[in-house]
């Protein structure tokens, strides 16, 4: 079902309320029109006949002219009737409209001069009167439709209040942007100028809006129309360009609006109410990598699909996509009720939490898990759920063991006992040279699903992600919440930065490994270049337009300056996929795991929390060449 945005149902209330637009006139307006164009043939008839005979009225038969008249109107309302002329299939002053209505005339033409030609002589009507009425009939017929739309337009439009804006880029999506804000009453954005960077685009005017220039010439432009809203009407906008319109913007003192996605797809039925203001998201995002996850998807048809960490950022995504490929059920699993009944939301359109497609349960019982695989028995598993904050588990290793690494391995085993036949583990690239409790649990969770694809001879795969941009309780909310309220936003290091990706290419990623990855690999995202997160804090800051501090806090316990994607000894073969890596991961058995072991040589004591031994541990007591989870 084609979904409705709220500018189309702007747009259909205001058709609603004036009985008509130019787009879905009422009932009445097409009466009226079929009246019209009886009288223009009424009109063309005699105005032909008079021009035939150089206005000599004497020399036309004015009762077989009559009778004419009468066949023409007949053969009009009824071919009109019957190719729906009249009864709206077309809106008015329409391309679809010209051709129906040339095509009718033409058609009645036609008939009528069959007609003369059999009895013109016989009646002294000329043979040739239909060539001259025809085409009149036609101009006359389309000439009123056209004044009568463009006054319906000029009946709509922005008020007073709405802001003078410049729209950037000239082309489809402008052009539909233009007509929108033209024609709602309720607009807040009037059309000033349009700037393209097409120098052949210089000279256009559309809708009667001209191109004053390119993005170059913003300040030039604003300063001419007193502008204060940019809209950007490319669908093709990449983040560099959104970075360069916000420095323009920011430099002229213009507000930044954007389609939600700026995609192609949206080049069809973009609505003024999806404009919305420029986020961060859109200056860090990069040129989405395209998995295709479609082909690749089709592994989860008609299967039983259990995700962990379902009510999580990714687990929810996860879900969501998931959805789309007709899995024959879908298990949502967190143990956290509120967390899954927002996931329900999200799936299922209610958050009533009685059915099935909920379970409540922890990874790390191991119990309840088995309890839930033996009776639910999936087929595909997308293992999501983890303790995910590094300097939380820091503090608390022991958490990170439970969780990350005991709670891995119980899902494994539940997975081995049911003979599910896919399995992915959402890893980090934390687990790349690990520094960290967080890291290093990861890294251990990655060995032990490739140790249980040799058991099963399955493919149980692991995904290694980066930022996952906007993921809950990360550092993009955090700065966010900050700036709301005013408040001084930490940043670790002024150096520090990290590779992002957006949450839906997170989960198309994963979607794809169940089709392209084998048992012992990781599969790993080209996320291009790093980001450094002081250049987001200053950017959203910016954006805000508040007076913040930034003050620099230290990097924390296990962070890296610069995140890896690779670990030492691994490799970057990239078989399938230009953008997908597949890293050997070394497999290790679940009865060699040693929690003391692995703890110490963290550098942490064994005790009841973990507690470190040294206060800040050299990043060389913590390398993989001493690998404490091999
Ligand atoms: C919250 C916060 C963060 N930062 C810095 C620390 C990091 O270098 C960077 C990103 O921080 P976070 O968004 O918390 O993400 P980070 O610590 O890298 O870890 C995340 O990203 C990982 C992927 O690398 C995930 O596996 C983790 O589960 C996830 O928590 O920003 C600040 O400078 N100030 C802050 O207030």
């Amino acid at each position: 079902m084609t979904e409705i945005t709220p500018a189309q149902e702007a747009e259909s209330a205001a058709e609603r309320r004036d009985g008509g637009s130019p787009w879905r006139p009422s009932r009445r307006t097409w009466a009226a029109f079929l009246l019209l164009d009886v009288a223009v043939w009424l009109l063309v008839l005699p105005t032909a006949a008079l021009l035939r005979f150089d206005f000599n009225a004497y020399a036309v038969e004015w009762g077989p002219l009559a009778a004419v008249g009468v066949i023409t109107v007949v053969l009009q309302l009824v071919l009109g009737y019957l190719t729906h002329v009249y009864r709206g299939r077309h809106g008015y002053g329409t391309f679809d409209e010209v051709r129906a209505l040339a095509l009718l005339v033409l058609m009645v033409s036609a008939l009528v001069t069959v007609v003369l030609l059999a009895v013109g002589v016989m009646w002294e009507v000329p043979r040739s009167l239909m060539l001259i009425a025809g085409p009149l009939a036609l101009v006359l017929m389309l000439g009123v439709r056209y004044i009568q739309r463009i006054r319906q337009e000029r009946r709509h439009g922005p008020g007073e209040h709405a802001e003078p804006t410049i729209v950037y880029g000239a082309g489809v999506l402008g052009d539909q942007l233009l007509r929108r804000m033209q024609l709602d009453d309720d607009s807040r954005f009037r059309p000033v100028a349009l700037l393209d960077d097409d120098r052949q685009l210089r000279n256009r005017v559309v809708r009667g809006v001209p191109v004053l220039g390119a993005l170059s010439d913003l300040d030039d432009v604003v300063t001419r129309t007193g502008a204060t809203q940019l809209v950007v009407a490319i669908s093709a906008a990449d983040h560099h360009l959104v970075k360069k319109v916000a420095d323009a913007a920011a430099q002229a003192g213009v507000h930044v609006r954007v389609l939600p996605k700026l995609s192609k797809e949206l080049a069809g039925h973009a609505g003024l109410a999806d404009l919305r203001d420029l986020s961060i998201e859109d200056l860090i995002g990069r040129e989405t990598v395209d998995t295709s996850v479609e082909d690749a998807a089709e592994y989860l048809a008609g299967k039983k699909v259990l995700v962990t960490g379902a009510g999580g950022s990714i687990g929810s995504e996860l879900c969501r996509q998931i959805q789309r490929f007709a899995p024959a059920e879908l298990i949502m699993l967190d143990r956290d009720e509120t967390l899954l009944q927002e996931a329900q939301l999200e799936t299922e359109g209610h958050g009533l939490l009685h059915t099935r497609d909920v379970v409540l349960a922890d990874i790390r019982d191991d119990d309840a898990l088995t309890a839930v695989f033996e009776e639910r028995r999936p087929d595909v598993v997308y293992h999501a759920a983890a303790l995910k904050h590094l300097p939380m588990l820091e503090q608390y290793p022991d958490e990170a063991w439970k969780t990350n690494v005991l709670g891995t391995l119980n899902v494994l085993r539940a997975a081995q006992r049911v003979d599910v036949q896919t399995f992915i583990n959402v890893s980090t690239d934390k687990a790349a040279n690990p520094t960290s409790a967080l890291g290093h649990s990861k890294r251990v969770a990655e060995k032990l699903t490739a140790w249980m694809g040799t058991q099963t001879g399955r493919p149980y795969i692991s995904v290694r992600f980066g930022n996952v941009i906007g993921s809950r309780g990360s550092m993009l909310p955090t700065f966010h919440k900050l700036i709301r309220r005013g408040q001084t936003v930490t940043v670790t290091h002024p150096d520090v930065t990290r590779y992002f990706m957006t949450i839906p290419e997170a989960c198309h990623l994963v979607i794809q490994a169940g089709a392209i990855g084998t048992s012992g690999e990781v599969l790993i995202l080209d996320m291009g270049e790093p980001v450094k997160i002081l250049d987001v804090a200053e950017r959203m800051i910016a954006m805000s337009g508040k007076d913040i501090a930034i003050k620099f806090t230290g990097l924390r316990h296990g962070e890296k300056m610069h995140e890896e994607l690779i670990g030492a000894g691994e490799s970057d073969a990239r078989p399938l996929h230009p953008k997908i890596s597949h890293a050997s991961v070394q497999v290790l058995a679940p009865e060699n795991l040693d929690r003391v072991e692995w703890l110490r040589r963290m550098g942490f004591e064994e005790d009841a929390f973990g507690a470190r031994i040294d206060e800040q541990p050299t990043r060389g007591s913590r390398s993989v060449k001493d690998d404490p989870d091999a």
